[in-house]
């Protein structure tokens, strides 16, 4: 008898468009919650869009979180116990996002997603994805109720920030080449519509890429529209697999080894070009990902992410022990090997 089964938990309202924020509110009422909204922000996106935000709500509580850790997440439960809230609203990047959403599944309240910045595909997704010491956690939670994602806002902020969330995107060719490499040799669980969605995702971006630039709202239509597509693909899969191979290892290595040095989508970008030389050789697509970074302004060198050579091979000779998870570097690269697929790709000088 046939037994398996699925659980596809994706969002229910997406609202993305211009000035959307002031329907946050029409959009919150459609999901017929209850209680009073825990707004979880950082500073800059309270300072630009908390006011706006709060006008919608009776009697609003405001939570500002300061770093992505576990820490901040237990502070977080802490102030929810006492406001009691009924839902909370992520209002910012990746970081308000990733705590909000893993404090609302500890909660077991529902929450919103309102990015200010389309700088990665963890907007929409399932996973919550925190540092912790010399590891990662990247765990499942209920994805958001609601996304509203408003491109007046997304276009007006760092443009840098935007290219992070292409390159992110982009990384999806090498994760999903990471998952079917798993799939052959591991027999690990794979979907077909997660991997065709997600590298469709990052085909789309690559062919709009001339349409992405800065200031545009069309561009910023573009981004988010990925960055949900993405997300989607990671909620039918039930992990971050088609959106996270060993890309993302060596970016969470680079984390640890030189934190707060590039942001995440510029480090899988970069990484992506090497993991995608490690899979095809040096007649394969990396220099095709590499233009493709590069005409949409994201790094394509250690240099411009502002890492070191030295930090960046301690990262991909290190990145498999993060997380038991199966890519092009099961086992490991020796630095020797590392130092060659960096220079050959231009990653390094040398
Ligand atoms: N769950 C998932 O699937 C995924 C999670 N992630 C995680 O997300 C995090 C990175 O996300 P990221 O968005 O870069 O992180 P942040 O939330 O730290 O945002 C990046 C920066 O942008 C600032 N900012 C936010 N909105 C605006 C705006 N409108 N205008 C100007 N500046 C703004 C923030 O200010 P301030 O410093 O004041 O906050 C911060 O300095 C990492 O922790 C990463 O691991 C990444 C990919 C996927
Ligand atoms: O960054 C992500 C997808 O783009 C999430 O992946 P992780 O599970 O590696 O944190
Ligand atoms: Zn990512």
């Amino acid at each position: 008898m046939f037994e398996k089964s699925t659980w596809i938990k994706l969002p229910r309202n997406v609202l993305v468009g211009h000035d959307v924020l002031d329907d946050l509110g029409a959009a919150v009422g459609e999901l017929y919650l209850t209680g009073r909204p825990l707004i979880v922000t950082s500073p800059t996106p309270n300072d630009i869009a908390g006011d706006r935000v709060r006008a919608q709500f009776d009697d609003p509580a405001t939570a500002v979180v300061k770093e992505a850790s576990f820490d901040a997440v237990e502070r977080l439960i802490e102030t929810a116990e006492e406001v009691d809230p009924g839902y909370l609203i992520a209002l910012g990047g990746g970081k308000p996002i990733d705590i909000a959403k893993m404090a609302a599944d500890h909660l077991s309240v529902g929450f919103v997603s309102v990015p200010t910045v389309a700088s990665h595909d963890g907007i929409v997704s399932g996973r919550s994805s925190i540092p912790e010491g010399d590891t990662r956690h990247s765990v499942a939670a209920d994805p958001p109720l609601a996304v509203v994602a408003d491109t007046t806002l997304l276009a007006n902020a760092p443009w840098r920030l935007t290219t992070a969330g292409c390159a992110d995107i982009i990384s999806n060719y090498t994760a999903v080449k990471d998952w079917r490499l798993a799939r052959r040799l591991r027999n690990v669980e794979y979907s077909e519509y997660a991997g065709a969605l997600s590298e469709m995702t990052a085909e789309l971006l690559v062919e709009n890429a001339d349409m992405i630039r800065p200031g545009l709202e069309e561009s910023s239509w573009v981004v988010v529209k990925a960055l949900v597509s993405s997300g989607v693909a990671m909620s039918i899969a039930g992990s971050s697999r088609p959106a996270s191979g060993a890309e993302h290892l060596i970016s969470h290595q680079l984390d640890r080894i030189a934190p707060g040095k590039a942001l995440h989508g510029h480090q899988v970008g970069v990484a992506s070009i090497m993991t995608e030389y490690l899979h095809s050789g040096e007649n394969g697509r990396w220099s095709a990902i590499r233009e493709a970074l590069a005409e949409l302004d994201a790094p394509t060198t250690a240099a411009e992410l502002g890492i070191d050579d030295e930090e960046l091979i301690a990262a991909l000779t290190t990145a498999h022990e993060i997380r038991d998870r199966y890519t092009i570097l099961q086992g490991g690269i020796n630095e020797e090997a590392a130092i060659e697929v960096a220079s050959a790709t231009g990653v390094i000088e040398r």
